[in-house]
C-alpha cells in the first residue's frame, strides 16, 4: 500500500492543514472546518485509488463531502471513464478527520491536525458517531493496564511497567463534566492531569512516544477519533482501547441520540451485538496494512503547526506505516508563488 497511495497522502493532510490553518483564531470553527474538508477532498481524488470513506464528516447532519460512504479516487474526476479503469485500482477504506480540534483552530489553540487513516476493504472499524471510552498508554504497558481496571489500578500497573512513580506520571483527560470523578481519582492516585479542551487523537498518539510528557489518556471522546488513534496505535505497538458508549447520560451532551434503547437498536442495525465490548487497537484497525497520516495545523506535542511566510508555508506531518514499520515525520516547504525567500527556521 506504501507504494500505491506513498508519499500522497502527506500532500493530502498538508493541503487540508494549510487550508484550516488560514482560519486560526478568526472564531469560525465552521469554516476552519469546511475549507479543510474540502482541501482534502481535492487533493484525495488525485489519487489513484479506489478510495471509501468509512470514517467522515458529519454521519448525523449529513454532511455533503467526506461523508460515510462516499467513493474518493481518481475515478471520481469528470470523464474519469476515458482515463480511469476503477478494476486496475487498489480498493481502500479510509478514515478522516479534515480538521481535528476545530474549536483549538478557531481559536488559535494548540493540538488540531488534519488527520486520517487508511486500510485495505473492511481494515477499519466503521464506528458509529457515538461516544466511546478511551485508554492510551506506551507500549510498555501495552496489554498490561486494562480499560476495565480503575483509573488507580491502570495508574499502578503503568508505574510498574514505565519504572517511574505515579507522582511521575502525567495523564491527559478532556475537561468536561462528565470526567469530574475520573479526574479525582487520577489526582488523589497521585498522577498529575493535563486537561484538554479539545483533541483527543494528539493526547493518545502521543503516549506511544516517550519525551511528550504523556503517559496516559483516560475518559470519553468521539468513537471516530477513537479509531483513527487506534489506527496510529496499532502501528506504533502502544496501548489503545476503546468501548462505545451508548447512554447518553453518561456523556450528558445528549449528542448521541434520543435514549439508550434507541442507540442500542441502531449498534444492532449495525451488526454490533456486544454493544459493551472493549476493542483493542488492532481490532479497530484490524487490516494487513494500516497507514496514518497528520499535518499540524496549529503547533502540538508531536507537530509543528503550519507557519506561513511570503509566497508560502512551511509544515510539519507524521506518517506512520504498518508495512514499512516507520514514524516518519515530514517537514515541507510550500511555495505558493515565487516566494521572497524559503524559510529554513
Ligand atoms: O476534540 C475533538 C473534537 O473534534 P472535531 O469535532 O473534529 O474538532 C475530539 O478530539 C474529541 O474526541 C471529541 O470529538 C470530543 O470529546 C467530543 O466530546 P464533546 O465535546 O464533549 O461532545
Ligand atoms: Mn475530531
Ligand atoms: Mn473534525
Amino acid at each position: 500500500m506504501d507504494n500505491v497511495i506513498g508519499l500522497e497522502i502527506i500532500e493530502v493532510v498538508e493541503q487540508a492543514a494549510i487550508a484550516s490553518a488560514r482560519w486560526m483564531g478568526k472564531g469560525e470553527k465552521n469554516t476552519a472546518d469546511q475549507v479543510a474538508v474540502e482541501a482534502m477532498r481535492k487533493r484525495m481524488n488525485q489519487i489513484h485509488m479506489r478510495g471509501r470513506i468509512v470514517i467522515g464528516e458529519g454521519e448525523r447532519d449529513e454532511a455533503p463531502m467526506l461523508y460515510i460512504g462516499e467513493e474518493v479516487g481518481i475515478c471520481t474526476q469528470e470523464n474519469a471513464s476515458s482515463f480511469c479503469d476503477p478494476n486496475q485500482l487498489l480498493e481502500i477504506d479510509i478514515a478522516v478527520d479534515p480538521c481535528e480540534g476545530t474549536n483549538l483552530v478557531a481559536y488559535g489553540q494548540n493540538g488540531s491536525m488534519a488527520v486520517l487513516a487508511i486500510s485495505e476493504k473492511g481494515g477499519l472499524f466503521a464506528a458509529p458517531d457515538f461516544y466511546m471510552k478511551k485508554l492510551a498508554a506506551p507500549a510498555v504497558a501495552k496489554n498490561h493496564v486494562d480499560i476495565r481496571k480503575s483509573a488507580t489500578e491502570n495508574l499502578k500497573i503503568l508505574s510498574d511497567c514505565m519504572s517511574r512513580s505515579v507522582e511521575e506520571m502525567v495523564v491527559v483527560v478532556m475537561d468536561r463534566p462528565r470526567h469530574k470523578d475520573l479526574i479525582n481519582e487520577i489526582r488523589a492516585a497521585g498522577a498529575r492531569v493535563r486537561l484538554i479542551s479539545d483533541g483527543d487523537v494528539s493526547a493518545a498518539i502521543s503516549c506511544a512516544f516517550s519525551g511528550t510528557n504523556i503517559h496516559a489518556l483516560m475518559g470519553i471522546g468521539a468513537a471516530p477519533e477513537g479509531v483513527i488513534s487506534a489506527a496510529a496505535m496499532r502501528c506504533l505497538g502502544g496501548h489503545f482501547q476503546g468501548q462505545l458508549i451508548y447512554d447518553p447520560e453518561v456523556v450528558g451532551t445528549g449528542l448521541i441520540g434520543e435514549s439508550k434503547e434507541s442507540n442500542l437498536e441502531r449498534l444492532k442495525s449495525m451488526g454490533i451485538n456486544d454493544p459493551d465490548r472493549v476493542y483493542n487497537a488492532e481490532e479497530l484497525a484490524s487490516g494487513e496494512t494500516v497507514l496514518f497520516a497528520a499535518c499540524g495545523i496549529t503547533p502540538g506535542t508531536l507537530m509543528e503547526g503550519v507557519r506561513f511566510f511570503h509566497g508560502g508555508a512551511r509544515t510539519q506531518s507524521l506518517v506512520i506505516s504498518s508495512q514499512s514499520m516507520t514514524a516518519r515525520f515530514v517537514d515541507t516547504i510550500h511555495m505558493f508563488d515565487q516566494p521572497k525567500s524559503l524559510q529554513l527556521h
